[in-house]
């Protein structure tokens, strides 16, 4: 090729590439629907997909940006995605009309740990949903609230050792080791008796999985193009690692339940029942339990059970020693019901104790933890309410915390307040304006067991110590980019003093 050619060939490649990753950026305006300006390649996800951004700090802000919109037109990276503001519609989409939206969409492999509840779609999620959903209701949990309540227990002895030297810790690492215990035990029957053990296989599995990864991006912008190519995007040595582990769990089990009472056991029992018809009503086929199931959905409570709780018992802890006042009334209440109760901390006394459940409300107010909700569309559908709509595979987001922060829903959204979760307050408030765990049929299965072992963490602690501000503590705390969900950046530091 002559020389000559070779600016016009690079040039002519340059522009191929632009207008490859280009492509699609009139798609909104075609259909009227306002949204930010995209930047090529990355679409409206520049900044989380550098790790600048927590990616549910970048879908707020763009939720704070088009405040008169009930729909807004977004990219990510190229594929154009809607972000829904309007409660109406969110209602009928997470509710009224979930059969169209029951799928998450991010199915990326059928494979091994592809097949959880978080990730799977379809007649795999729906089959999975129905068999586990009996493993979480009160009776079940009650009946696992011993292993937790042990575990609070050493882990208290834990906090007194260390507040023997040290009256200021960081939070959300020292949570940790508590709720990673709970979830060891209830989960795979694994008693971690030293809470300082280094549990390497555990801390890569946190790295692996909770650190965002370009595999995300990737099928943002080449929508199935993972599950096609039969990748994961969760690393090979995960698999490996809960494979092994069920296995072991099962073996010491010999294959049936214990009478531990834990989640295996539970999967175990299921098991036992054999393959029972897909609870949704309808001829769709149901799930064998094979040991890869049982290994992917030992994978998801695990993933999703411990983090998510630590950060939120930190986060209340943060707004606890901001706030004495709350605190007082909280201490107040704890001491009151568990004197009534010989001292003890029982499922029933936290219950009982409803000025907690507000605190934890509150908390989860203004620190939602995954960030943003997502649905995608499987069929064509019109949008209530406008003329808009929305192609089949559209991908639909939710940003709880756009909404928790929004005046029209939560004025002075900035103040820690759970008084806004009186009753009658909560009723003046449309449905769908509270969505930490989610809404519909596709919400967090764990949410009771989540509530119940923040809650349980906090009295204990506060049962000993008063949580106060300490010369570290941040007034304004930063949210970590380099997580998939929601968390401090650097850490809440606080002073744990003995009560009297
Ligand atoms: C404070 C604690 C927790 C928070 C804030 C939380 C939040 C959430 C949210 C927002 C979702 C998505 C819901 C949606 O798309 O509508 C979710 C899903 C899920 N969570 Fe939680 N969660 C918590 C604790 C737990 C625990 C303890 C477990 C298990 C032991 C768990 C297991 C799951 C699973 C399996 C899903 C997927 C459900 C499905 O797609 O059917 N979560 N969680």
């Amino acid at each position: 090729m002559d020389v000559y050619y070779i600016p016009l060939v690079v040039i002519a490649l340059f522009y191929a590439v632009y207008y490859f990753f280009t492509r699609n950026f009139n798609y909104w305006k075609k259909r009227n629907v306002r949204g930010p300006e995209p930047v090529p390649f990355f679409g409206n996800m520049k900044e989380s997909a550098l790790r600048q951004k927590n990616v549910g700090i970048v879908i707020h802000e763009i939720y704070k940006n088009f405040p008169e919109e009930k729909v807004v037109g977004i990219y990510r990276m190229t594929t154009p995605s809607l972000l829904i503001r309007d409660l109406e519609i969110l209602k009928h989409i997470m509710i009224k009309d979930f059969d169209l939206f029951a799928d998450r969409g991010v199915e990326f492999s059928k494979q091994g740990l592809g097949q959880n509840l978080f990730h799977a779609d379809g007649d795999t999620w729906r089959a999975l949903r129905g068999r586990f959903t009996p493993i979480f209701t009160s009776g079940k949990l009650k009946h696992m609230f011993g292993i937790m309540h042990d575990r609070a227990d050493i882990f208290m002895d834990y906090v007194s050792q260390k507040a023997e030297k040290n009256i200021e810790f960081e939070i959300h690492s020292l949570i940790q080791k508590y709720t990673v215990s709970v979830i060891s035990a209830c989960a795979f029957g694994l008693d971690l008796q030293n809470l300082d053990t280094k549990l390497e296989d555990l801390e890569l599995i946190d790295k692996l999985v909770l650190e965002p990864n370009f595999g995300l991006e990737l099928d943002m912008m080449f929508p199935g193009l993972l599950k096609k190519i039969g990748i994961s995007v969760l690393p090979k040595p995960v698999g490996v690692f809960f494979n092994k582990l069920v296995q072991n769990i099962m073996s010491v089990r010999g294959g049936k339940p214990s009478n531990r009472n834990d989640f295996m056991d539970l999967i175990l029992q299921l098991r036992e029942m054999g393959n029972v018809k897909n609870p949704f009503g309808d001829m769709k086929p149901s799930l064998e339990i094979t040991d890869d199931v049982i290994a992917a959905q030992a994978f998801v409570f695990y993933v999703a059970g411990y983090e998510t709780s630590a950060t939120t018992a930190s986060y209340m802890l943060y707004q606890l020693a901001l706030n004495q006042d709350v605190q007082d009334k909280l201490i107040a209440e704890i001491d009151a019901v568990t004197e009534a109760n010989n001292g003890e901390i029982t499922y029933e006394s936290l219950k009982e104790m409803k000025y907690m459940h507000k605190v934890s409300d509150e908390t989860l107010r203004m620190y939602s933890i995954v960030e943003p909700l997502q649905r995608k569309c499987t069929v064509d559908y019109k949008i209530p309410g406008t003329d808009l709509t929305i192609e089949k595979d559209t991908i639909l987001l939710v940003s709880p915390r756009g909404i928790h922060y929004d005046e029209k829903y939560y004025p002075n959204p900035e103040v820690f307040d759970p008084n806004r979760f009186d009753p009658e307050e909560v009723g003046k408030r449309h449905p769908c304006a509270y969505l930490p765990f989610g809404i519909g049929q596709r919400n967090c299965i764990g949410m009771r067991f989540g509530k119940l072992q923040t809650a349980l963490c906090v009295a204990k602690l506060l049962r000993k110590y008063r949580i106060e501000p300490s010369k570290n503590t941040e007034l304004e705390l930063g949210v970590d980019k380099n997580r998939i969900i929601i968390g401090p950046a650097n850490g809440i530091r606080v002073n744990f003093v003995p009560r009297n």
